[in-house]
C-alpha cells in the first residue's frame, strides 16, 4: 500500500473548542487555548503521522461577522483555509443551541464536511442527542459527538479522517507536529498566559510579538490600547507581568529567560500597518 496523506481544516465559531481539539488530536500542545472567544489569530498547521499514513491540520482563526479590520483579516484567513483541502471538521458546541454564527460558518463549508459535536463530556446525553438531530439539519455527511478535554470519540473522528486521505506523498518528515515558528509560539504563549492571569476582558487589546531573540533571552512586546489596559497588564508592582514570565517559562526549555516590555498603541486593530507588522 502508498502513503496517504491530506489537509484537513478545522472550522466553527470562536470558542466552540478547535484549538483544544487539535491539542488533543496531536497528543500534544500545538495551539494556545483560553476561556475568551477570538484567542486563535493566525493560521496553524499541526501533523499527525501514523503508519503510511499523514494528515496535515490547518488551525484558523473563528470565523464571525467582522467589526473591526483585524476580524476581517481573520475571516480572510479562515475562508481560504477552507478551500482546497481533503477534509473539513465543522466544530460546533453540544452544550450551546446551534445559533446564526454556526449557520455562517457551516454555509462556507463543502458538503462532505465533517461535523464535530463537541464539549460531550458537559452536555447531558439528550442534548448531545437534540444537537446531532439539529447539526443534521445542516446536511453534512459524517457526525461525531466528542470531547476535545477528555478525548471521548476523538479516536473515530481521526480515524474517519485517515480513511478519508487520498494516496499522496508525506509532506512532512514524521518526526515533525507544528511548523509554528518558535518566535511567534512564544509570542502565543505570552498572550494565553496573559489571558489566563488577568481576569479583566482584555483579548481584543492585546497583541504580543517577539522582538529580540538570543537565546536564552528572549524580548517579548505587548501592545496594549489604552493607558488604563496597560495597568492592567503590568499589575501591581509588576504583579501580573511575573506571574505570566513564570508560567510561560515553565514551558520553554530550561534557561529561558523572558523579558516583557508593555506599550501603549492606541487602536491598533484597526490600522493596516500595525496589523502588518504583527503579520496578521
Ligand atoms: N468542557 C469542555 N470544554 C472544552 C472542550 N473543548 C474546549 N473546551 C473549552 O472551551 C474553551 C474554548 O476552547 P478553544 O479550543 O480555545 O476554542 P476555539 O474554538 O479554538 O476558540 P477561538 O480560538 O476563539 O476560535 C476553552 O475554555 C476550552 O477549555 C470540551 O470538549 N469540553
Amino acid at each position: 500500500m502508498g502513503v496517504r496523506s491530506g489537509f484537513v481544516t478545522i472550522v466553527g465559531r470562536p470558542n466552540v473548542g478547535k484549538s483544544t481539539l487539535l491539542n488533543r488530536i496531536l497528543g500534544q500542545k500545538v495551539t494556545i487555548v483560553s476561556d475568551k472567544p477570538q484567542t486563535t489569530r493566525n493560521e496553524v498547521r499541526g501533523v499527525l503521522n501514523r503508519p503510511d499514513v499523514q494528515i496535515v491540520f490547518v488551525d484558523t482563526p473563528g470565523i464571525h461577522k467582522p467589526r473591526t479590520l483585524l476580524g476581517e483579516r481573520l475571516n480572510e484567513t479562515a475562508e481560504g483555509a477552507i478551500g482546497d483541502v481533503d477534509a473539513v471538521c465543522l466544530v460546533i458546541d453540544a452544550t450551546a443551541p446551534l445559533g446564526p454564527g454556526d449557520k455562517w460558518v457551516a454555509a462556507r463549508c463543502p458538503s462532505d464536511a465533517v461535523v464535530v459535536v463537541n464539549k460531550v463530556d458537559v452536555a447531558s446525553p439528550e442534548q448531545v442527542i437534540d444537537q446531532l438531530a439539529r447539526a443534521s439539519e445542516l446536511d453534512f455527511s459524517e457526525y461525531f459527538p466528542v470531547s476535545a478535554t477528555t478525548g471521548d470519540g476523538v479516536d473515530a473522528l481521526v480515524a474517519h479522517l485517515i480513511e478519508r486521505m487520498p494516496e499522496g506523498p508525506q509532506y512532512y518528515p514524521d518526526d515533525m507536529v507544528t511548523d509554528v515558528p518558535e518566535a511567534f509560539w512564544v509570542a502565543e504563549l505570552v498572550r494565553e498566559q496573559l489571558l489566563a492571569v488577568t481576569r479583566e476582558e482584555l483579548p481584543h487589546s492585546i497583541a504580543t510579538r517577539v522582538t529580540e531573540w538570543e537565546w536564552p533571552r528572549i524580548r517579548v512586546e505587548i501592545l496594549v490600547e489604552r493607558d488604563s489596559q496597560k495597568g492592567i497588564v503590568i499589575g501591581k508592582k509588576g504583579s501580573v507581568l511575573k506571574e505570566v514570565g513564570t508560567r510561560v517559562r515553565e514551558q520553554l526549555p530550561p534557561g529561558a529567560f523572558i523579558e516583557l516590555f508593555v506599550k501603549v498603541d492606541k487602536d491598533w486593530q484597526r490600522r493596516p500597518k500595525a496589523l502588518e507588522r504583527l503579520g496578521y
